[in-house]
């Protein structure tokens, strides 16, 4: 695929979570398991999936902050020679990413300056610039992190990414922290850089309402697999995997996250990885066929899904 930035495939990761008293792994918990994802130029990839499905365990591979168990992660189309690989990540929780010792000029240009040899004087230039793509006061860049409210320390914090002149943004909930009048703005915000800058977004988020705000496409994330991928529209409004369908459901009013596993959704263990597809045992829709393991199904050229039924499932409106 031309317009491909990142892809990964079949993507296994597992924690060790028991050893013996030799110190010999004997329990691990598998947080990813045959992850594939691709992520394309310019668009805004949605992570969605409940708590424990492996959403932050996929971003801190990412970063690579964790590497894969087995399975391939291709970043071969992004400049290995710029800070992060071309990949910046921007958390959820922006006091605890940002130094509480340095002024915000020095925090805004610190993934840049490691390994630069230029003046002060082009660094705090270089600060201000960057201050005021994303709508932080110059004149309040030698103040702490602490001394600015939360809307604004992630404005800091997005700041900090764009020195790095990423390709790809990794942003882990980056809104859920704030204020509800505040969030909109950071989300504005995030939407006018990326049009300014052919930014790419992989947005990680609970909240159903945002990912379908911003995303493109969107991926549904159930036991360390991608079960359903695809166009925003089609996976949010004509949902063809039985999980997105109970996820979907759970979701009362679209404003509402996706915090609390759905009733009839829970995840099983993921010491013990069910055999066949991972959903069997809570979906109202298995049967035989689903005893073996579910590849990712193409229905079509922008809609893709790991259930072999997908298609009765859309032709019977999912009753
Ligand atoms: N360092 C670790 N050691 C052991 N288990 C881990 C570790 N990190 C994550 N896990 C386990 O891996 C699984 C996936 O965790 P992960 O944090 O990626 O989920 P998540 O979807 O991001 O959840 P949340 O939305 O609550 O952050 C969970 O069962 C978690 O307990």
């Amino acid at each position: 695929m031309s317009d491909c930035l990142l892809e990964l495939t079949n993507v296994h990761l597992a924690f060790p979570s028991r050893r013996n008293w030799l110190g010999k792994v004997t329990e691990y918990v598998h947080a990813l398991n045959g992850l594939d994802l691709t992520v394309r130029r310019g668009e805004t990839l949605g992570i969605v999936g409940e708590s424990g499905c492996g959403k932050s365990t996929l971003a801190k591979l990412l970063m690579g902050m964790l590497t894969p168990g087995t399975g391939q992660l291709d970043r071969s189309r992004l400049p290995a020679d710029r800070p992060g690989g071309g990949m910046q990540m921007v958390f959820q929780d922006p006091l605890s990413s940002l130094d509480p010792r340095l002024p915000v000029w020095r925090i805004i240009t610190e993934p840049v300056w490691i390994a630069s040899r230029s003046s002060e004087k082009v660094r705090r230039a270089l600060a201000e610039k960057l201050a005021q793509q994303v709508g932080v006061r110059p004149e309040y860049l030698d103040r702490p992190p602490h001394a600015f409210s939360g809307g604004q320390r992630q404005r800091i914090a997005i700041a900090r990414a764009l020195s790095a002149q990423p390709d790809i943004m990794v942003l882990d909930e980056p809104t859920s922290a704030l204020d509800i009048s505040v969030q909109a703005q950071i989300l504005n915000l995030l939407v006018t850089l990326q049009r300014q800058q052919n930014l790419t977004y992989i947005l990680i988020s609970h909240n159903v309402s945002v990912v379908r705000h911003m995303s493109d496409r969107v991926a549904v994330m159930y036991l360390g697999q991608v079960v359903e991928m695809g166009e925003t529209q089609s996976v949010l409004e004509a949902p063809a995997h039985p999980y997105t369908r109970l996820l979907m459901e759970s979701v009362p009013r679209l404003d509402t996250p996706l915090g609390e596993a759905p009733q009839n959704t829970e995840l099983p263990g993921n010491r013990h990885l069910p055999a066949g597809c991972y959903f069997r045992e809570r979906c109202p829709w298995a049967e035989s066929g689903c005893a073996v393991p579910q590849p990712l199904r193409r229905l079509t050229d922008n809609h893709a899904t790991r259930c072999w039924k997908a298609e009765k499932i859309i032709a019977m409106g999912g009753k």
